[in-house]
């Protein structure tokens, strides 16, 4: 059995419906079938997930919520008028998100949650009407009951129980099409994924019905070195590591979520990303281990909106338990960091600056003056990071001189060098802006300027 995976882009429009029954039709081991919510038709098109975060905020905020709900309902009607769906199912779609909008609001985040799933919930059950209308025996199923996951920190795992009760999917006669993002927990509270999470729905299902390949349908022929969007002609990445593409993902490669990986990768399934648009393209494989051949550089990539806490102090090398104290700091400020480069008198500690705000930067600060008597605290925001992944590295001499050297003739400060313990990743801390020349510079120093 295959579980495939349609991201927002290959479900946006009924054209694009349209190619995604004619995907699962040409083979029948294609049973389960996890969709995203209508993505971006065009560059400059809104994703119906989006339209939803704004309809939730109009609501927390008391204004109007009608044109924002019709906004949503009209996205719909396009799509089921042109795949000859009666207008039924679009009034059932607008009195569920009125629903949604009169419901519980003392937890903003729980209700906000509510209304951002409704884009894969009701896309499911469009997508599995339309199937069933063409001679396709489809079942829109619920979340509900059987997607059971941990609330936060951990909320896109799923329990050992859920994996239990999707099993029994991989059984029933018609083509299951499940929603992506979403997840309810014991409590029965919903609870949705990071943005991109429809991919995390994906593996689990995948892993629970122990399918023999989980297919992730984009608009991309395959996973490429670099961002399309920013390196002009990138090359393909036929073959990638489980650990490869973890790294790439969690770095920017926005084509396949990072968190995706763990439930595949626990049960060896491999992993297919293909385009919707071309699916006869073989795509990327994430595999559990591949054959080494070619450059030590898989991938580059690029993210932005980190910020680093720098702590110096005479002597810290010295005082036993320092970097705990500093950490555990951090950590009951609930923040959680990347790395964590370190001197003799001095330590930053490099996070995601969207879990910041000008308070807990003060009380961190304070904290750390207070109990830990140091010279110099204070944070800095606005930095990139710029990673280099490949299993090959590991083999590799003179690979961080080199990168260095590329970065360095652009006239870019490096702030900060860190090299993975597991020796597959080369981050480089750099101010922000200027992450798209230096992506281009590296790729250039790897993938064009050496032969294979
Ligand atoms: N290294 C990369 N290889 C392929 N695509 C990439 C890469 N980095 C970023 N992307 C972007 O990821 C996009 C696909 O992801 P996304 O927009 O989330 O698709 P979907 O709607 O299918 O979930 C591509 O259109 C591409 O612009
Ligand atoms: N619709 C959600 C979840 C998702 O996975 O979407 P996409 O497949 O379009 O990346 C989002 O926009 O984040």
């Amino acid at each position: 059995m295959i579980v495939c995976k349609f991201g927002g882009t290959s479900v946006a429009s009924a054209a694009q419906i349209t190619k995604v029954a004619n995907i699962v039709k040409s083979d029948e081991k294609r049973r389960i079938v996890v969709v995203s919510a209508p993505g971006k038709r065009s560059s400059d098109d809104i994703k119906v997930t989006d339209l939803l975060i704004d309809l939730a905020d109009a609501a927390l905020a008391n204004a109007d919520v009608e044109s924002k709900i019709e906004t949503v309902v009209n996205r719909y009607k396009d799509i089921t008028a042109e795949l000859g769906l009666g207008q039924d199912i679009c009034d059932v779609i607008a009195a569920d998100l009125r629903e949604r909008v009169a419901g519980d609001r003392s937890n903003t985040e729980l209700f906000i949650d509510s209304l951002k799933a409704s884009g894969e919930d009701n896309n499911a059950k469009v997508i599995a009407a339309y199937f069933s209308s063409i001679g396709m025996p489809a079942r829109y199923v619920s979340p509900k009951d059987l997607l059971i996951v941990n609330d936060l920190p951990e909320r896109t795992f799923a329990v050992p129980e859920a994996y239990e009760r999707l099993a029994s999917l991989a059984t029933t006669e018609e083509i299951i099409v499940f929603p992506g993002f979403f997840g309810y927990t014991k409590d029965g509270i919903l609870r949705t994924f990071d943005r991109g999470g429809s991919d995390i729905t994906g593996s689990i299902l995948a892993s629970a019905v122990d399918a023999e390949l989980y297919e992730n349908f984009t608009d991309v022929d395959c996973v490429f070195s670099a961002n399309p969007k920013i390196v002009n002609n990138p090359a393909e990445i036929k073959e990638i590591t489980y650990r490869e593409m973890r790294e790439l993902s969690y770095a920017g490669f926005s084509v396949f979520h990072d968190e995706a990986l763990m439930p595949v990768f626990k049960k060896g399934i491999p992993v297919n990303i293909k385009n919707t648009n071309n699916p006869s393209a073989p795509g990327t494989r994430v595999v559990p281990t591949r054959e080494l051949t070619g450059r030590p550089v898989t991938g580059i990539s690029v993210d932005s909106g980190f910020s680093t806490l720098y702590v110096s102090k005479y002597l810290m090398n010295r005082e036993i338990g320092f970097g705990r104290k500093l950490l555990q700091i951090v950590e009951e400020e609930g923040i959680s960091y990347e790395h964590t480069p370190s001197g003799l008198d001095d330590i930053s500690v490099i996070m995601r600056s969207n879990q910041l705000t000008a308070e807990k930067e003060e009380r961190i600060v304070q904290r750390i003056e207070n109990e830990l008597h140091v010279d110099h605290v204070y944070f800095r925001h606005g930095f990139s990071m710029v990673v280099l992944v490949g299993e090959g590295m590991r083999n590799s001499t003179g690979l961080a001189g080199r990168a260095a050297l590329a970065i360095s003739k652009l006239g870019v400060n490096i702030d900060m060098i860190n090299q993975g313990s597991s020796e597959v990743s080369l981050v480089f801390g750099v101010l922000q802006n200027y992450e798209d020349i230096i992506l281009k510079a590296l790729y250039e120093e790897f993938f064009t300027a050496v032969p294979v």
